[in-house]
């Protein structure tokens, strides 16, 4: 079967074909660091992080490039706010980053280009479109002329005319920008530097890149004119992406991507979850709460990923439920595997049809729920036979068939990243009885997790921490990578 895919571009869903058979080449957007990421960000990358992962599993390679927005207004604002450099906010964040998606089990992209790396390549990109007469400078600012490129609107289907009256409603016409530009919809490619903010010297004089140019200069940097995925959360499409295509395709006369994807927006009472607007909710302060990482990933999985998602205690509290379900299922092996006589080295005992069924929904457009939907099937089944071990009851099913269940739960749950730790394991054999543990045992477990966040697996680190919580013991991280911990 072939994978389908939803292409913005063309407003339908398609047959994916890359480029060069067996390879994908694949670019979104990422975050403008000047704060920590809110569970928009969160659904934003699971989406495309699911996208790599179900391609990698039908056996294609791919090569993601994902870019960190180190330039911006935004961040000089933050940086006025914290008495800090632009630099030094950037950097902060983008250490935030790396914490909270990893903490989510989101595989690191190939490549992190930031714009401050790349800008030879994005002067050297302006130059190239205003030689071909489609970029014009003014007063040491540079602009791209949207009426030279024909294609312009064909992503996000508006008619220039459009364009050009909502343009000339909107804008003062005593702003500055407005009295340099040719055509109000004209956009910014390279700004003159304004006094006191960071610049760049280039063939304009002292300034810094607009931000829509970062991305077409870094897809062409790292991956060619051409690429297979685009992606990106829906509110990009305009302008920046329908920009992006301006950008890349004025200059190269080649297509930028073939395939355009979009992630509906995560909202909270129906508008959008943002930084701007205030009324965002951190995938820090959520696993602090503290919550599984594997609860928010779930979450967001029971939606499709085109889809606006609302975020409410109550979708939480369900998606913590089913979590509970597919973690069950997921540790049915570890638990009662060595009792029943599960074969360690039958790997290939794999349920054809469960696979066929969970296939068959990810190659339409990436259906993650009716995806969920066969691993929820496989953890019930483990369920049922879970309940009457307990209870010490006889299990009607075959080893075989339990082996199956189980191997092809943990196969599924791989593609969606979602694991699962067995906390069970630890109270077996480390519950000293009575006194609670000993101050020994506790540095055993703070040094094991010290060992798992060095090796960023923060599952695992998150885990101790929530296992000696539970017994009263709470760890308190020092700098330096120390760990205090009182009872
Ligand atoms: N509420 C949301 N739901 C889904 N995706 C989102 C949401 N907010 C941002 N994204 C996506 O996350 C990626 C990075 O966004 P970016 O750093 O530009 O955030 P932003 O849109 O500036 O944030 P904000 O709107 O919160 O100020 C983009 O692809 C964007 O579309
Ligand atoms: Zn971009």
């Amino acid at each position: 079967m072939v994978i389908k895919l939803y292409n913005t571009q063309t407003r339908q869903k398609e047959d994916f074909q890359p480029l060069e058979p067996g390879t994908v080449k694949m670019y979104c957007c990422g975050v403008t660091v000047y704060d920590y990421c809110h569970l928009g960000h969160a659904r934003s990358y699971i989406a495309w992080d699911i996208v790599r992962r179900y391609l990698e599993y039908r056996g294609y390679t791919v090569n993601y490039i994902q870019n960190f927005t180190d330039i911006d207004d935004k961040i000089l604002n933050r940086a006025k706010l914290e008495g800090a450099t632009m630099e030094a906010v950037s950097n902060k964040y983008i250490q935030a980053y790396f914490e909270d998606i990893r903490r989510l089990n989101i595989k690191d992209a190939n490549a992190y280009p930031r714009v401050t790396e790349h800008l030879p390549q994005i002067i050297e990109l302006i130059q190239e479109l205003e030689q071909q007469g489609i970029a014009y400078a003014v007063d040491g600012d540079v602009y791209y002329s949207v009426k030279q490129f024909n294609d312009y609107g064909k992503l996000s289907g508006r008619q220039q005319e459009q364009l050009q009256a909502g343009a000339s409603g909107r804008i003062s016409q005593s702003d500055p920008d407005v009295i340099k530009k040719k055509d109000p919809s004209d956009f910014a490619l390279w700004k003159a530097a304004k006094l006191g903010e960071p610049a760049w010297e280039s063939p304009w004089g002292k300034g810094r890149p607009g931000w829509h140019i970062e991305c077409s200069a870094m897809v062409r940097s790292l991956l060619g004119n051409t690429i297979d995925i685009h992606g990106g959360g829906g509110d990009l499409v305009f302008p920046h992406h329908e920009n992006e295509i301006a950008q890349s395709e004025g200059a190269t006369h080649q297509p930028l991507a073939r395939y355009w994807m979009h992630n509906g927006m995560v909202t909270v009472s129906g508008e959008k979850m943002s930084k701007s607007l205030g009324n965002f909710t951190t995938i820090r302060a959520l696993l602090d709460s503290p919550l599984d990482p594997m609860v928010i990933r779930l979450f967001i999985l029971q939606g499709h990923y085109r889809k606006p998602l609302d975020f409410t205690d109550e979708a939480i509290a369900s998606a913590e439920n089913g979590w509970n379900t597919l973690k069950e299922g997921l540790l049915f092996g570890t638990e009662y595997g060595e009792k029943l006589g599960f074969k360690p080295d039958e790997k290939a005992l794999i349920d054809d049809d469960a696979i066929s069924r969970f296939t068959t929904a990810m190659d339409d457009d990436f259906n993650t729920p009716e995806g969920l939907a066969v691993l929820f099937e496989l953890a019930k089944e483990l369920r049922r036979d879970r309940n009457i071990l307990i209870h010490g009851g006889e299990i009607n099913t075959s080893t075989e068939q339990l082996q199956k269940t189980w191997q092809t739960l943990r196969e599924l749950a791989t593609v969606f990243g979602l694991e699962a730790h067995p906390v069970e394991t630890l109270h077996a054999t480390s519950l000293p009885g009575e006194g609670g543990l000993s101050d020994e045992e506790i540095e055993v477990f703070v040094q094991q997790r010290l060992e798992a966040k060095k090796a960023k697996n923060y599952g695992e680190s998150d885990r101790i921490r929530e296992h000696l919580k539970q017994l009263g013991i709470t760890l308190i991280d020092q700098p330096g990578n120390q760990t205090i911990w009182h009872r």
